[in-house]
């Protein structure tokens, strides 16, 4: 087990050992802010030197002086937000095989020269302390290394049974500038090491355990001091290419993809600023992870963001049921949203007042008028009745209207295009794939086409190049007709994603444009599900419909944005250097950056995926389309899945991710359960997954889960009585709350979500009340997880989803059964039995 092998117990020191090593590594510090501090100073006095020579006129040192700005602006930002705990572990290292150096200033080489070590003894050739930003002293020498520089590697990598180079591994614990503890790790506990001519002690009982034995809060910390070695290999993998990370609960997956984050944009600044994009199922789990990237110095160029809020303007805040998810989800969405933006064209917008035909007007060759006739299609209001029942309709929907003919008057005579030409031209002109938004220039000049073969006007002329001059004339007298526009504007609308939602709720129209794709319960469920929104299709959103407008966007296709006005620059109009992008620009005049790539970005430079196994084909599509020219990591757990088909989602993962190659990893250890809680979990991971290994759990607390049960016992198997049900939830957690300090999370099935929101809403906001759904990722104190059963029925995926909540503690677990659960005499629900 990773973990147990790279911490080996080191001898127990005297205090007075422990207390000189404190010290020691104080000394340290302090020379390292008395360093920063020198460092913030040059920084500000490179901005002073800045503002000065911003009132010299000259563009080149106007220019100088931006830069400098910029640099300096960077750099004192950086040095700020790294002040705390800025220095984290240190190493001890053997004599080199080469003894050459890198550009940081560390021996490059990681295995020990021939001959470091004689008859178990050696001296340590090399200490290197790892912070958090690398500092140089004056003479350029490394006081700290950037945790994700080479040489901080070893760090992270070395175990007893691989130590390379390293003797003994230091996690520093400080607080500000003040360091509070020392925690040793030996890797080659065989040999006695001296430094500079004393014996290398070891301090304390591990780092790892340390930190994992903490209380949570509601925030997710980083693991930069104490990142393992399996984690460390993929925080460090190469960018190209698609690396994949499967790993079970609590392994690291979301901390390591956060990290990789961090180290992407350290190892490859330039290219990263193209944005790297975390995409996260739910909002909770961006919220519980976004402070981490912060901590590590990095958040300008990193997007984290929910599956449902990757469009612009869209924010999922609605839940879909499991059957109506299925169907959002599915790829044959993709085939029915082709249709049903197609099928939009024919409602088209209410229509305009038909407008009076005024006959002659214009001069000129061809002397024309327009008439558009608007004749509504049968009422979708009209209720058929199918199979001996009724469809329903929204009442509140307008009955879509689009004009069926089209009249024109020209060379003195009536030029009619009746319904069924206008059918055959709307047929043509959406033939092929593109975009319909983009097909209307396309339509417009098959209608002229159409409209002039009618006139009969092209026998007229034998010179070709008098027909070409009449058909301009021709084609230009009948566009800039406003009833022409009009015509079009009805006939062939812009439309907007949201409103092809909407039409969607109209079970009739649905059911006509789902034809082979879905069933009559399936069109019934989805267009129910629809009715939240308003015929604008604005209204509470699911996820699932989040990548439904995403598709439609590219269905229809982008609609023309003006272009955004570049930022002015006060300096411009004094040194005409427009060119040159100032320090304002990059900080977004005032906006952060971070802000600017969420509203901006559709197109990233580097793609993580969190909790992969949860995304739908659908989501796949639209996460893919952000990531087109991307190099990718995506992580997940298959045991963990909430979505039915894996097959299917595995079908559009690959297109999303391409014929890129891959690199795949996995993470055994589980740094979250206790092992009482983990083997519980197992069971079941049996269930729900036959075969599959469980992650190793790395600590063991000695406390079993409680099984607790609601005083329902006559309600086998309907759902327990809601008082009952109330009374055992609240009474347990608050047994939870005296139980630990950090924070406890009761996991219910989706349907209950709000009514535990409000039963738990009195014990304060160390309770968190999540839905099953809600859960992923999160982690807590202490769980109660409401009746197994009902959670793990909720849906296909259910002991996929009862297995998430199973796995949230990181201390203690209470599982509360009611009647439907089938307790035993000792409270353990039917689905936990052995
Ligand atoms: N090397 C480490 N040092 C300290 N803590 C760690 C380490 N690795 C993971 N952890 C901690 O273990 C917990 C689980 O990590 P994380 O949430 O990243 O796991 P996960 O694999 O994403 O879990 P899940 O699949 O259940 O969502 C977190 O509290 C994390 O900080």
């Amino acid at each position: 087990m990773a973990a147990h092998n790279a911490t080996h117990a080191p001898d127990h020191a005297s205090d007075s050992v422990r207390d000189r090593e404190i010290e020691s590594e104080q000394t340290h510090l302090d020379r390292v802010y008395r360093r920063l501090e020198e460092k913030i100073h040059e920084a500000e006095f490179l901005m002073d030197d800045a503002a000065k020579r911003g009132q010299v006129g000259t563009p080149g040192a106007l220019a100088e002086r931006d830069a400098q700005v910029f640099q300096a602006g960077a750099h004192l930002h950086r040095l700020n937000s790294e002040y705390e705990d800025f220095l984290f572990g240190r190493i001890d290292l053997l004599l080199g095989k080469d003894g050459k150096k890198g550009p940081d200033g560390a021996f490059t080489s990681l295995e020990p020269a021939d001959g470091a070590i004689e008859d178990n003894r050696a001296a340590i050739a090399e200490t290197l302390h790892i912070g958090r930003l690398g500092v140089l002293d004056a003479e350029y020498s490394p006081l700290v290394i950037d945790w994700r520089a080479p040489a901080a590697a070893p760090f992270y990598r070395a175990t007893p049974v691989a130590p390379g180079r390293v003797v003994r591994r230091r996690v520093i614990r400080s607080k500000g500038r003040k360091v509070l503890g020392v925690e040793d790790d030996l890797m080659r506990p065989e040999v006695t090491a001296t430094l500079d001519g004393e014996e290398l002690p070891a301090v304390g009982d591990g780092a790892l355990m340390a930190a994992l034995g903490r209380a949570r809060s509601h925030t997710m910390r980083d693991i930069v001091a104490s990142i393992q070695a399996e984690q460390d290999m993929v925080i460090r993998a190469p960018a190209a290419s698609v690396t994949e990370v499967e790993g079970g609960p609590g392994t690291g997956k979301t901390a390591v993809a956060l990290h990789r984050a961090a180290y992407l944009l350290y190892q490859d600044r330039r290219r990263y600023a193209g944005g790297i994009l975390i995409v996260s199922p739910t909002p909770l789990l961006v919220a519980y992870t976004e402070g981490v990237l912060p901590s590590l110095g990095e958040e300008g160029q990193v997007a984290i963001r929910a599956l449902g809020s990757l469009v612009d303007g869209a924010e999922a805040t609605a839940y879909d049921p499991p059957a109506v998810s299925r169907i959002k989800g599915s790829s044959r969405m993709q085939k029915l949203l082709r249709k049903a933006a197609r099928g939009a064209l024919e409602l088209a917008a209410p229509a305009a007042a038909a407008p009076e035909e005024a006959d002659g007007a214009a001069g000129g060759d061809a002397q024309l008028s327009l008439e558009d006739l608007f004749t509504a299609p049968a009422q979708n209001g009209d209720d058929g009745a199918r199979n001996g029942r009724r469809t329903r309709s929204r009442p509140s929907r307008p009955a879509p209207a689009a004009p069926a003919r089209l009249r024109v008057v020209a060379f003195g005579g009536r030029i009619e295009l009746d319904a069924d030409e206008l059918h055959a031209i709307r047929q043509s002109a959406l033939s092929g794939t593109a975009p319909v938004n983009l097909l209307r220039p396309r339509a417009r000049r098959l209608i002229l086409d159409a409209l002039w073969t009618k006139s009969g006007a092209a026998r007229r002329y034998t010179d070709p190049e008098l027909a070409a001059e009449a058909r301009e004339g021709f084609d230009e007298d009948i566009t800039t007709e406003t009833d022409f526009q009009e015509f079009l504007d009805a006939w062939w609308p812009e439309l907007s994603p949201r409103g092809v939602l909407a039409a969607m709720a109209d079970e009739r129209l649905l059911g006509r444009w789902a034809r082979r794709l879905l069933n009559q319960r399936e069109v019934r469920q989805l267009a129910r599900s629809l009715r939240r929104l308003d015929s604008t299709g604005h209204g509470p959103l699911s996820v699932h419909d989040v990548a439904l407008l995403d598709e439609l966007q590219m269905v229809l296709g982008a609609p023309l944005r003006p272009p955004r006005p570049r930022e002015a620059d006060p300096l411009d109009h004094l040194t005409g250097l427009e060119e040159l992008s100032t320090y304002a620009d990059r900080n977004g005049g005032g906006r952060s950056r971070r802000e600017r790539l969420e509203e901006e970005r559709t197109d990233y430079a580097h793609v993580i995926v969190d909790e992969a196994q949860d995304l739908t084909p659908m989501q796949w599509r639209m996460v893919g389309r952000r990531g087109r020219q991307a190099t990718w990591t995506v992580v997940g757990d298959p045991a963990q899945s909430s979505w039915s088909d894996p097959d299917e989602a595995a079908v559009a993962r690959d297109e999303a991710l391409g014929t890129r190659p891959r690199r795949r990893f996995t993470l055994t250890v589980n740094y979250r359960n206790p092992a009482e809680i983990a083997a519980l979990a197992a069971r079941v991971l049996a269930l729900a997954m036959p075969g599959m290994e469980a992650p190793k759990a790395v600590r063991s607390t000695g406390l079993e889960p409680r099984f607790a049960c609601v005083a329902d016992g006559d309600r086998k198997a309907g759902p327990p009585d809601d008082a009952a049900l109330a009374e055992a939830t609240v009474a347990e957690a608050e047994r939870l709350l005296g139980q630990v300090d950090g924070t406890v999370g009761v996991v219910v099935a989706m349907n209950r979500r709000a009514q535990a929101r409000r039963w738990l809403a009195p014990l304060g906001d160390r309770v968190a009340a999540l839905g099953s759904l809600e859960a992923k990722g999160l982690e807590y104190d202490a769980t109660l997880v409401v009746s197994p059963a009902e959670i793990a029925d909720e849906s296909p995926a259910g002991l996929r989803v009862l297995y998430v909540a199973l796995t949230r503690a990181t201390q203690q677990l209470t599982v509360l059964s009611a009647g439907r659960d089938d307790p035993d005499a000792a409270g353990v629900p039917d689905l936990l039995r052995d």
